[in-house]
């Protein structure tokens, strides 16, 4: 292998994020973005890092083929396209990996077979990221691709946590179970939480909050993951910005002998037209406050309902870890949101959780703690960083299989 570049790849149900980054120093060159694909009025953002130089363009882009054909040439427009010898890899965020991929895996027509075959289970997000590895192998043939997978990281999860109280004979012939989703980024947020503690993982307890527009929490012990809110598919656990979380299931079979609604409806109903979205109008979480501070009412109780079902799961994985070190806030809410985090710890003293209001407000892209001094659990926002896990992950595992270690 010559290059030391890799780009890293997140196809999402609607959107392509990307980055390019050069291993040896983990400069990154580009990032972009392509956004609401499929519909009218698309949106390609493109920078140029270390020239601070962005590019945006709007107009249709149909499909995800489409928006990695037109990243390519963003690239190529820089001297940084697909055909550039320095790269080495590809990595590709997959979000389903069912019970096989526990590591990141060179992608064959095997493991892509596999992917395909879990799109019941993802999708939102499998087909996007197959045709996002599809298109990248037919730009670049003879190099290698990597798959990292959300599902990975909670391959440690206990049976007690994994499994659903149904048959298990059901359950197995189904692959039924609970895989848990946003692997990546809980992995290097608690590794990030017990560095910035100043103490090593295998040492820590941390109850990670990736609240993006996707929603997770987990519950990780000495820097493995012991329980997690998503299960069988990205639906259960939070209330997200447009999918419900957890519910009675019977809800699905009254909509359906109640409602005459089909299986189709409910999911889409579920997936798409509830969670935040759902419950006022507005996925976004500053649209949300925006309205809050207004006095809009259903704003108010979508906000309400969306902090009442994360204090649950901080509540339920502290009972899980017994221990807890640190509750680390990551993702686009979790970063950015500070009236979020300020509401999902407001009354928990008892257990330790308290949020200090000015350090609260500070805005910053670094990792920080937000308790107050000598607080008995370190509240923390820590930003996540899935692409330059994927890249760290993919690079290694194509130097890895160039010079096998001996053993
Ligand atoms: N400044 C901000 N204040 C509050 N919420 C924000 C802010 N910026 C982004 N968000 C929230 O973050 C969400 C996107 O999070 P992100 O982690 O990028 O999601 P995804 O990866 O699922 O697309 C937005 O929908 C919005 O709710
Ligand atoms: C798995 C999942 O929910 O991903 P995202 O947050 O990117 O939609
Ligand atoms: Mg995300």
């Amino acid at each position: 292998m010559t290059g030391t570049r890799v780009l890293v790849l997140n196809s999402g149900s609607s959107s392509v994020k990307y980055q390019l980054i050069d291993m040896r120093d983990g400069e990154r060159l580009a990032a972009g973005l392509v956004e609401r694909i499929g519909e009218r009025t698309s949106r390609l953002k493109h920078t140029l890092v270390a020239a601070g130089d962005t590019r945006e363009q709007e107009g249709p882009i149909a499909d995800h083929e489409a928006a990695l054909k037109a990243v390519a040439s963003e690239l190529g427009r820089d001297g940084l396209g697909l055909d550039s010898p320095e790269l080495a890899v590809i990595g590709h965020r997959v979000v389903h990996g069912g019970e096989f991929f526990s590591e990141p895996t060179l992608i064959d027509e095997s493991v892509l077979t596999e992917i395909e075959r879990l799109i019941p289970v993802a999708p939102l997000h499998n087909p996007a990221n197959l045709t996002g590895i599809r298109t990248a192998q037919a730009l670049r043939p003879d190099l290698p691709q990597v798959a990292v997978f959300d599902t990975a990281f909670h391959t440690t999860m206990p049976q007690s946590a994994a499994r659903y109280a149904i048959d298990p004979k059901i359950a197995d012939r189904y692959r039924i179970r609970r895989y848990g989703f946003h692997g990546t980024s809980h992995a290097y947020v608690s590794r990030e939480t017990a560095r910035l503690l100043g103490r090593a993982p295998e040492d820590v307890n941390v109850i990670v909050l990736h609240l993006g527009n996707g929603a997770s929490a987990s519950a990780v012990r000495g820097g493995r993951c012991v329980d997690t809110s998503m299960g069988l598919t990205p639906l259960e656990g939070l209330v997200m910005g447009t999918r419900s979380g957890d519910m009675d299931p019977a809800v699905i079979f009254h909509l359906m002998r109640v409602g005459g609604m089909s299986a189709d409806e409910i999911d889409t109903l579920l997936n798409k037209r509830s969670g935040l979205f759902g419950l006022c109008g507005d996925n976004d979480m500053r649209e949300i406050r925006r309205r809050v501070d207004e006095g809009d009412e259903q704003a108010a109780l979508a906000f309400d309902i969306y902090i009442h079902r994360l204090k649950k799961y901080i509540g339920a994985y502290y009972a899980v870890l017994g221990r807890v070190d640190a509750v680390a806030f990551t993702a686009g809410v979790g970063e950015n949101a500070a009236p979020v985090r300020e509401a999902a710890v407001a009354g928990l003293e008892g257990l330790g959780l308290a949020v200090d209001a000015g350090l609260n407000a500070v805005r910053s892209g670094e990792a920080r703690l937000i308790s107050p001094a000598g607080a008995r659990v370190a509240v923390a926002v820590v930003p996540t960083d899935e692409e330059m896990e994927i890249a760290t992950q993919s690079y290694a595992l194509v130097n890895e299989s160039e010079n096998p270690r001996l053993t």
